[in-house]
Parts: structure tokens; C-alpha cells; sequence
């Protein structure tokens, strides 16, 4: 029988992080996976692909470009699927080779098959050949699917959930989202930038529920810009799929309307792929929506067993993840390089526009108690948005101790506010101040700016003095 350090089960970020560090530390390494391609949702149905058709949405609809440069490229409306998907694929299959090659220089034995526990040591690979492996150390890293709601009679052709959104035939005139999460978020707004009639139907009265209620609000009004119908506090009640694909589907609202739309996705939530792991049979623990509970170090209640990544439940997130892979590994092998995962992380939302926040919200702020104030600027104060024609109405929010000008919490929305964020993070993570930003030389023009001019915007709140307001507009 091979006999292992470590086998990681799942290709991936979580998986693949976690196996390249420890045989990067000299560990024997196999890591099986079930499909024919590497990088679980991070690569092949998730991050990657929804990320990609966000960029190919903006280039092809123009949005950033509309009545910047005097003309307007023509919309998208007329691009087939098959232009939308391109660039996807060639990204998906480009990835599933880094990280096979990845795989590879670090001298990991991969397994292509279905991983099982028969004890706690020993896997069962289920594929085209059966074995089953020794490993000293196990990582569960097995992800999460889609969960599906019984009374959804889902086809994989009009009514989708997000991996097989990624194969339809043809654009929807219109689509309805169900869950204004995440997904749900960026999904429709993709779609909205595509030209697609588009509504969200959701169960509570707020978009994307962890982000400071002002810039949720903000998304609200740029979606609803784009021409994305949000419908609050609701649900839907029944789905008819008409026998004729020309005719719309018929949702019937928990308010008692009616949506007719030609094509439904499904963003409600997703659960931990355990099924088949056969983690009873071994006595792992597991929570609820089908995850495996670790503790702090992301060990199971098994010792040997650790669990990482989506199916541990929160934040599953791909960035987060990896991380979590690393430090599991820093506990197994006593490789003291990356004891915990900070607390200080930012969340980027890939939607048009985009949005990112770290550190707390103004609502976290108040119940709290803390003594805060915040700070606004604008894109279109700065020369950088002015020359880029800001068409999201995009700012930046500083939540600071009004006490101690500490910065507490950065959010943004606007264009690249994902990419933004990470001064931002070092800001709160560091603990500094309004006047360490203030002392600070930016690039001119650049968006960072907006950090400064924020800053500015603070100060003159705390001193009661405003000679002008963040994002006034000035008469052309
Ligand atoms: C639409 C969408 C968009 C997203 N966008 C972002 C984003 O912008 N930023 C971000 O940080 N995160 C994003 N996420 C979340 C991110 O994709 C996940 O958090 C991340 O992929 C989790 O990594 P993982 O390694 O835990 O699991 P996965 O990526 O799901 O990988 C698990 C792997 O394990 C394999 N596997 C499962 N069971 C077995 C078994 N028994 N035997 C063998 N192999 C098995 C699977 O085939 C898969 O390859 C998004 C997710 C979705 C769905
Ligand atoms: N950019 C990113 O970082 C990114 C992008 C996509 C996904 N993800 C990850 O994927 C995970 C799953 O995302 P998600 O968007 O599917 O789930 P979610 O749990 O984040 O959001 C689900 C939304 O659907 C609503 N909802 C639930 N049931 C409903 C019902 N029956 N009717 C109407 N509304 C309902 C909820 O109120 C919530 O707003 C998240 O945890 C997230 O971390 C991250």
C-alpha cells in the first residue's frame, strides 16, 4: 500500500495551497480529486469564471467607456454566448493547468478519483483504478456545491444554479435571480451590463446583508441605474417550466404577482460537499449545511483529520481558503511560519460597480458604542476618476475613532474597489490614523487619493468646518 504524510482531498484552493507547502517543507504529498479538471469552484465554477464574465460583460457592453470618450461603443446586446463564454474557458482551462503544474513541480502524486475514509488513515480512491492510500495527516478540502431547494424543479436549461449557469446556449431576454448574496449580486449585474432584463428576488429588505448599510444602499441605486429590478422581502412560491422553450417561464411571487422571465438562477446559499466522505462511518463531526467543524488550528475532532476551505462553512471564501490550507499545514508539520488566520481581511464583491470593505461597518460602529466618525470622497473628486469619466457615482467611506483618528473600517464602491481596498486593509490592520494618511505622498492622479481627500473630509467633520462637500457637484 503507498503510504503518505499527507492526502489532501480536493484540488482546490484549498487543497492546492495546502499540499504545495508541505511538500514544499519535504513532506510526501497525494491529493486526490474527483474531477477531470484542478481547481474546484475556485477555478472552474466559481471565483474565476463569474470574475472573467464580469470583464468580458464590461467589455463588451462598453458600460465604462459610455459617453467618456464622446462615442459609445456599441452594446453587447448582439454578442452570442459563445463570445460571452470565450474568454471564461480560456481562462478556466489556463488555470487548470497552473495549478497541475503547480501539482507537479512539487513533486505531489495525484489521484484521479472519488476520496472516501475507510478509518481514519486510509482513503478509498474510487476511479477509473480503485486503491486505497495510507496518510499520516489527512485534509479534508472537498468544497461546497450549490444547495437545491426541494421545491426547485431544476433543468440544468432554464432553471440554473451557479455551475450550470456556466453552459447555457443562448442569452435570456430576461432572468430572474433568486438571493441577493454574493452571487446573486454579482450574477446580476453581469447579466444587467449584458443587456438582460434582470430582477433579484430576495428574502429581506437589504442587498448582501455583512456590508455597511449606506454603500449596500449605493449598490441598490447603481443596479437599479443599470436597469436590475430588486424585489424585498420575497420569495417565490412555484415554478411552472412551460413544455415550449419560447415561452417564459412563470414564477409565482410570495407576494401573489406573478414574474414571467425567460431563464432562473438560482443564489440562495450553498452547503459542504461531505456526502459519500463517509464521515459517520468514522465518527468526524460535522455542523450544519453539511460542514465539518475544526477548531481554531482547522482540526477535526480527529486529530490526525484536518478540514479547510469551503466546507468548514464561513467566510468561504477562495482567498480566505488558501490560507486556511497553509495554517492547517503549519499545525500538522510544526512549520511555525503561519500560526493563525487574521482577522483583518477584506471582502471584495466583483459586481458593476464594485464594492470591498475591511475592518467594521458604521452599524458595527453603533453597536459597539464607539465614539466614530466617517469620511467620504468621491471618484469624480479625484483627477484620476475625472479622467476616467466616473459613471458609478463611486466613493470611498472612512469609519475612524473620533477620539484617536484611528481608522476602523475602509469601505468602497466604484470601479476596481477590490483592488483598492488593500491600503485600506494595512490602514486598519496597522492601526493608523487620519493624520498618518494625511503625511502620506500618493502617485498623482491616482484613485488612492481618494484616501487622502477622505481623510480631509474627516478631519473637517471632527472640527465642524466644511469649506466643500465630498462628491458636490460642480456646474459644467
Ligand atoms: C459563483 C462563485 C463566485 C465566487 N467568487 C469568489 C470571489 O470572487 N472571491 C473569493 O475569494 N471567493 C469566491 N467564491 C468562493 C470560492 O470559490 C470558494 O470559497 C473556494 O473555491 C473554496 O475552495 P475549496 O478549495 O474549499 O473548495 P473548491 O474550490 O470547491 O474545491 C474542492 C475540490 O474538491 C473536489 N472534491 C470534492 N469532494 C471530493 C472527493 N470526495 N474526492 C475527490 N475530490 C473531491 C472537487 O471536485 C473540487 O475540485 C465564489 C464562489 C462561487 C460559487
Ligand atoms: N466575491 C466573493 O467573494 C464571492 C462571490 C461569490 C460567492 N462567494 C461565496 O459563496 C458563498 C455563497 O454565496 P451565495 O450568494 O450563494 O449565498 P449567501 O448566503 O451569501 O446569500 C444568499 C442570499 O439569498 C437570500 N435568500 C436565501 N434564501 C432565500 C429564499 N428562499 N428566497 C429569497 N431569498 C433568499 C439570503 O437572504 C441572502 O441574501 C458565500 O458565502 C460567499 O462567501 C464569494
Amino acid at each position: 500500500m503507498k503510504k503518505f504524510d499527507l492526502i489532501v482531498i480536493g484540488s482546490g484552493p484549498a487543497g492546492e495551497k495546502a499540499a504545495a507547502k508541505a511538500a514544499y517543507f519535504g513532506y510526501k504529498v497525494a491529493l486526490i480529486e474527483k474531477e477531470l479538471k484542478y481547481g474546484g469552484a475556485g477555478v472552474q465554477t466559481g471565483t474565476l469564471p463569474s470574475k472573467t464574465l464580469k470583464e468580458t460583460a464590461l467589455y463588451l457592453s462598453g458600460i465604462y467607456q459610455k459617453g467618456v470618450f464622446g462615442v459609445d461603443k456599441e452594446v453587447g446586446r448582439e454578442t452570442g454566448v459563445h463570445d460571452f463564454l470565450y474568454r471564461k474557458n480560456v481562462v478556466t482551462n489556463h488555470m487548470h493547468k497552473t495549478v497541475g503544474h503547480n501539482l507537479e513541480k512539487h513533486g505531489i502524486q495525484v489521484f484521479e478519483g472519488y476520496g472516501s475514509f475507510q478509518d481514519q488513515n486510509h482513503i478509498k480512491i474510487s476511479g477509473a483504478i480503485e486503491e486505497i492510500i495510507y496518510g499520516k495527516f489527512i485534509l479534508v478540502a472537498t468544497g461546497s456545491y450549490p444547495y437545491h431547494p426541494e421545491n426547485i424543479p431544476f433543468d440544468n436549461k432554464r432553471i440554473l444554479d451557479s455551475d450550470t449557469v456556466l453552459n447555457i446556449k443562448h442569452f435570456p431576454k430576461s432572468i430572474c435571480v433568486l438571493g441577493a448574496g454574493v452571487i446573486g449580486c454579482e450574477y446580476a449585474t453581469i447579466f444587467g451590463a449584458m443587456g438582460v432584463k434582470t430582477f433579484i428576488v430576495n428574502d429581506r429588505n437589504k442587498i448582501l446583508g455583512f456590508l455597511d448599510a449606506e454603500v449596500s444602499e449605493s449598490l441598490v441605486d447603481q443596479m437599479r441605474k443599470n436597469d436590475i429590478k430588486i424585489l424585498f422581502n420575497n420569495s417565490i412560491v412555484d415554478y411552472e417550466i412551460p413544455e415550449d422553450d419560447e415561452k417564459p417561464l412563470r414564477l409565482t411571487l410570495k407576494s401573489g404577482e406573478i414574474l414571467n422571465v425567460d431563464m432562473f438562477l438560482f443564489a440562495a446559499g450553498r452547503s459542504g460537499r461531505i456526502k459519500g466522505l463517509n464521515c459517520d462511518r468514522i465518527g468526524l463531526k460535522t455542523g450544519k449545511r453539511e460542514t465539518i467543524l475544526v477548531n481554531d488550528k482547522f482540526q477535526t475532532n480527529i486529530p490526525n483529520i484536518y478540514a479547510v476551505g469551503d466546507v468548514i462553512g464561513f467566510p468561504a471564501l477562495a482567498s480566505t481558503s488558501m490560507e486556511q490550507g497553509r495554517i492547517a499545514i503549519t499545525h500538522m508539520f510544526d512549520t511555525a511560519d503561519l500560526p493563525s488566520l487574521t482577522d483583518v481581511f477584506p471582502y471584495g464583491i466583483y459586481t458593476v460597480p464594485e464594492v470591498s470593505m475591511v475592518g467594521i461597518t458604521e452599524e458595527q460602529a453603533i453597536a459597539q458604542k464607539i465614539e466614530y466618525s466617517v469620511g467620504y470622497s468621491f471618484f469624480r473628486d479625484t483627477a484620476r476618476g475625472m479622467i476616467m469619466g466616473d459613471t458609478d457615482n463611486g466613493y470611498l467611506k472612512l469609519i475612524f475613532d473620533r477620539n484617536t483618528k484611528v481608522i476602523l473600517g475602509v469601505h468602497i464602491i466604484g470601479y476596481i474597489a477590490t483592488e483598492l481596498i488593500h491600503y485600506g486593509m494595512e490602514l486598519v490592520r496597522e492601526k493608523k490614523t487620519l493624520d498618518n494618511i494625511i503625511s502620506t505622498v500618493f502617485n498623482y492622479p491616482t484613485l488612492h487619493n481618494l484616501y487622502k481627500y477622505a481623510s480631509y473630509d474627516g478631519l473637517g467633520n471632527l472640527a465642524g468646518k466644511k469649506i466643500k462637500k465630498a462628491g458636490e457637484l460642480i456646474k459644467e
